[in-house]
């Protein structure tokens, strides 16, 4: 039984952005089954705050990088819950990181190093009467905790997990009074980073182990082409790295339960859902695939490659069905997209329940990410019986078995993957989707394997357990 403090700036059901949320939210409770007692520290920001229930106010800080906090133990959502309530840094009209003009806070550095300070504090004096023995951080919005324990003292190890590289946490070199960094420690050692200081970097630098959330993830993040300017930095602290790739929350991605969709326990269930998801989305019927696509809008994902990919999919008789929200070009895009064509459909904004409603009803679910750490729609769609046509990096490339003649073979693929990240590779994959979908003997056979595969957190969740045993082993 390990004590661990995990520290994220999201938490699902309570705060959501992204796929960080997820983990963060549903780990906890596989290594509970395990005996391990996770306590979780996020942000009060107002969407937090507004579902807590009874708080019990375990800490108070005067000064908290410019105003008085208080930290608040509660349980919400099966979640054991450490809430930073500073309302002079979370209590802001916008989301996390960013205002409602859609940039990022300017102190968003100093809103997550006294997130990361806070646990540091706790690792130290504890909260309530709990100290942990491992902090467990999440990205850049945690980094610095290894440079506060390490002023503060405390040996309590820190392990550090990459949801995903490309994000910093820079801050001018002016930034390191008001961080409360020692400067002496400003160097390419432990947190200066091409002049400027880096929270990633503190936390892979004092981490005393790193994990990313697939194992391709954390081969590739050690070359320059996905290491995003930390590839160096890894290489040299490999000896401490490893992937454990994600799991899902099954009994919220559960086809046979979901509160969202008709449920069904065999792929010949999707059928109502499909209908009633074609009526939502106001698509007619069709001969080919419906396809799904849930995502933030961004570079990393893919979405313009898609663009440019559809028309093979179009062609063949197949639909497209997008939800997301992200990047305004983006956005504009897949709109103009779906004025152009009957077949395509597009919501922009961000929906629990529809996403639900798109993983039951669609065919097939496309991830064409140009990187993924890991992925998360993938998981849904295998969970759901819907089809993943994927990317091949990342988490995609562990998760999904391609439908390769050795593995139709088999009788073992559950999906599509395609490489190179291009255009035209997807437009391939597309062709290759819509055969599969017109031999139903074949489609229904990787439908039923897709279902069958273990999504759920039981081996993952193991071997945090195990990692969380080694290092406060010695
Ligand atoms: N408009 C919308 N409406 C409803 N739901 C939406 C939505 N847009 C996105 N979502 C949901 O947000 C989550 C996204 O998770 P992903 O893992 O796919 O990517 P993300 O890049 O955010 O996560 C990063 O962290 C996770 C966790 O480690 C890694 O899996 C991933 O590779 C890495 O990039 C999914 O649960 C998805 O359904």
């Amino acid at each position: 039984m390990t004590r661990i403090l995990s520290v994220a700036s999201e938490c699902a059901p309570l705060i959501k952005t992204g796929g960080l949320a997820d983990v963060v939210g549903a780990l906890p409770a596989a290594l509970t089954a395990l005996g391990d007692e996770v306590k979780t520290l996020v942000p009060g920001y107002p969407a937090v705050m507004e579902k807590l229930g009874k708080t019990k106010e375990v800490a108070v800080f005067d000064d908290l990088f410019g105003g008085s906090a208080g930290l608040l133990s509660t349980k919400s959502a099966g979640l054991d819950l450490l809430v930073l309530d500073a309302p002079h840094l979370f209590d802001r009209v916008g989301g996390p990181y960013l205002g409602p003009d859609g940039k990022d806070w300017p102190d968003n550095p100093e809103r997550f190093a006294a997130l990361s300070w806070v646990a540091a504090h706790v690792a130290v004096q504890g909260a309530g009467g709990w100290v942990p023995q491992v902090v467990h951080g999440h990205d850049w919005q945690a980094g610095f905790t290894p440079e506060y324990l390490h002023g503060m003292g405390c040996d309590v190890p820190f392990v550090f997990t990459i949801h995903n590289v490309a994000f910093h946490g820079n801050a001018p070199a002016d930034r390191l009074g008001s961080l409360r960094l020692d400067p002496w420690r400003f160097t390419p050692g432990h947190f200066e980073f091409w002049g400027q200081i880096s929270a990633l970097k503190a936390g892979l630098m004092g981490a005393q182990r790193i994990t990313t959330v697939s194992q391709t993830y954390a081969e590739e993040l050690l070359t320059a082409e996905f290491g995003i300017g930390m590839d160096g930095i890894l290489r040299d602290r490999q000896a401490v790295l490893n992937g454990i790739v994600n799991g899902i929350d099954t009994d919220v991605w559960n086809p046979e339960t979901d509160p969202e969709i008709t449920p069904y326990k065999a792929p010949k269930g999707k059928q109502a859902n499909k209908d009633a998801l074609r009526a939502e989305f106001g698509l007619p019927e069709a001969d080919g695939p419906l396809c799904v696509l849930v995502s933030r809008l961004t570079q990393q994902k893919g979405i313009d490659l898609l663009i440019d990919a559809i028309d093979a999919l179009l062609e063949r008789g197949g639909q497209l069905a997008l939800l997301g929200s992200g990047d305004p070009a983006l956005e504009a895009a897949v709109q103009h997209l779906a004025t152009r064509h009957p077949n395509v459909a597009v919501r922009i904004g961000y929906d629990e329940g529809l996403s639900h409603r798109m993983m039951a009803g669609a065919d097939a679910i496309l991830v064409p990410s140009r990187f993924e750490p890991c992925g998360l729609t993938q998981l849904y769609g295998l969970r759901y019986g819907t089809v993943p046509l994927v990317a091949l990096t990342g988490g995609l490339a562990d998760t999904v078995i391609n439908a390769s003649p050795a593995a139709l073979a088999r009788g073992v693929a559950t999906g599509i993957q395609f490489f190179p990240i291009t255009g035209r590779a997807l437009a391939n994959a597309f062709g290759r989707l819509c055969d599969l979908y017109d031999t139903p003997k074949v489609w229904t056979a990787m439908q039923r394997n897709a279902m069958k595969q273990p999504v759920g957190w039981e081996t993952s969740a193991a071997a945090y357990h195990a990692l969380y045993d080694a290092v406060t082993e010695g």
